[in-house]
């Protein structure tokens, strides 16, 4: 499991860990690890250490720490180092000294503002280490022409610890902010580094183990790994029957809206339930293209045996059924339609556990907020929906969360793809999901594994060139056996 940790968390830690380290022992061991990240990047981008060009760019705090003692380190290895200085005053002081020991040149970023962008476009990798966790809000004005220089530059840009500007606890970005080829991150991961759009602006993140000591139910964010979905997904036994494997019940599609149905299907059928039931006006199709769904023209009520209810998907306007499912004793997950139909009094009013799962524009509605302020507030928003409605809520982007009631960590999924923003992907994910809680995952387990195995599926269908939902869904086998390693 990858985990992510609040600042507060982390800064405890550090304080901790602090006390029984030598001065400065924590700040080497980051330098010494993010230099190394910059070893190999610039091996890749300019052939070798040895005479290549780098540019620091140094903030006020330890951040920019970090960034001269690397520096540092990579003019002792033959690199022209020059170190632009946004508060020449405040600058960390031993970073400084060591840098110009090994030979970098330092210069005020703000004094040489032209020559600062002339050594950002001429060099081979501009650091940044403006601001690290110790940041509120967006890039300061004195640091955004050097963003902006950073941005137009051939140069790779690592960014120390977090691209500086974004919001390290929310993956909130307000206003400029740094976008980084590699982030080279220390202790654990921040949540801004994997959460949108934060998460954006990090390229890809590497991260330093500096020995922090962080308990694990202090985490604020969860990422499944191979192992942990592999763990995690319903393998049939030996006395396995349908019943025993999961039936999933899919309440879904309406005359107007009939491949809501088909799509939920495809999805519920690779999800590992035994047996997929299906109720609702588009049973035809259904059976058209999947014979071996069991297919009921009756409501959810009168549909037989089901372990876990899907209903909303293509549900139009059709209350009733969305009532009825949310009367049964069995888990139910609540999508597209089915959200605004639900009743929130009988929602908060189950026993067994319900999964919501809103893309944004649907927490919007639910939250009687704009859409910007959920896309920008990703994880403050699943969290509130879970707290209001008392259910598990699935988040839908391309970074997916899902949080629990009941708090403790949210689980992000980082396997999805921007191809995957197609018409009834979301119809997939939803059959797929309650598939598991048929089988009997936990909801926060259930929404998590299907994020994972659906942004997997959606690769594999994708592989660069724009594919359909029921390519997706085909893809889910696939994605499986990835997981499983076989
Ligand atoms: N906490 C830890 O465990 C460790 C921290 N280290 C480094 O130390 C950093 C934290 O250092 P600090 O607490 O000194 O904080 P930072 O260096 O992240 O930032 C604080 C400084 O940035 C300025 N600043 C704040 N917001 C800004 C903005 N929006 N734009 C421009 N400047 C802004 C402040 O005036 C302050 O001087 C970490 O990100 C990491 O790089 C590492 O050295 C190793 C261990
Ligand atoms: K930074």
């Amino acid at each position: 499991m990858r985990t992510a940790y609040s600042v507060e968390t982390v800064r405890n830690a550090e304080r901790e860990l602090m006390a029984r380290l030598p001065e400065g022992a924590l700040m080497q061991r980051a330098a010494a690890g993010l230099a190394a990240a910059c070893a190999q990047v610039l091996a890749r981008v300019a052939g070798r250490v040895y005479g290549s060009r780098v540019v620091l760019l140094v903030g006020s705090g330890d951040n920019g720490g970090d960034a001269l003692y690397a520096g540092a380190r990579l003019a002792r290895r033959g690199a022209a180092v020059t170190a632009l200085l946004l508060a020449p005053e405040r600058a960390h002081a031993g970073g400084l000294a060591a840098l110009r020991r090994a030979g970098g040149r330092v210069a005020d970023a703000g004094a040489a503002s032209g020559s600062a962008g002339e050594s950002i476009a001429r060099a081979d990798l501009v650091v940044d280490g403006i601001v690290g966790i110790g940041g509120k809000g967006g890039l300061r004005e004195a640091a955004v022409p050097l963003a902006d220089a950073a941005a137009r530059s051939r140069a790779a840009v690592v960014a120390v610890d977090l691209p500086s500007g974004v919001d390290a606890d929310t993956g909130q970005v307000r206003g400029d902010v740094v976008r980084a080829d590699l982030t080279v991150t220390f202790g654990t991961h921040k949540p801004g580094l994997l959460i949108d759009p934060a998460r954006e602006y990090a390229g890809a993140v590497r991260l330093v183990d500096i020995g922090l000591p962080l308990p694990a139910e202090a985490a604020e964010l969860e990422a499944l790994q191979h192992a942990d979905a592999a763990r995690l997904l319903p393998v049939p036994a030996a006395e396995s029957d349908k019943y025993r494997r999961g039936v999933v019940g899919i309440a879904a599609g309406s005359a107007r809206y009939p491949g809501a149905a088909v799509l939920a299907v495809a999805g519920a059928l690779r999800g590992g339930a035994g047996a997929v039931r299906y109720v609702g006006p588009a049973g035809d199709a259904v059976i058209a293209r999947f014979p071996e769904t069991l297919v009921s023209d009756q409501g959810p009520e009168r549909a037989g045996r089901v372990q876990a209810w899907v209903v909303g998907p293509g549900a139009g306007d059709d209350a009733a059924t969305v009532a009825q499912v949310l009367a049964a004793k069995v888990p139910v997950l609540i999508d597209a339609d089915g959200l605004r139909l639900a009743d929130a009094d009988a929602v908060r009013a189950r026993t067994a556990p319900t999964l919501m799962t809103p893309h944004a524009g649907e927490a919007a509605a639910l939250l009687g907020v704009a859409r910007e302020e959920v896309e920008g507030a990703r994880l403050a928003s699943v969290r509130e929906l879970a707290a209001r409605y008392g259910a598990t809520v699935l988040l839908k982007g391309s970074t997916t969360l899902v949080a629990s009631a009941k708090g403790g960590p949210v689980r992000v999924n980082a396997t999805g793809t921007s191809w995957l923003a197609t018409a009834g992907s979301g119809d997939v994910l939803s059959g797929l999901a309650g598939s598991l809680l048929a089988a009997g995952l936990s909801a926060v387990d259930a929404g998590s594994v299907a994020a994972y195995l659906h942004g997997l599926a959606g690769r594999f269908a994708a592989q660069g060139a724009p594919a359909g939902a029921h390519d997706v869904a085909a893809s889910i086998p696939r994605a499986w056996r990835d997981v499983r390693g076989n």
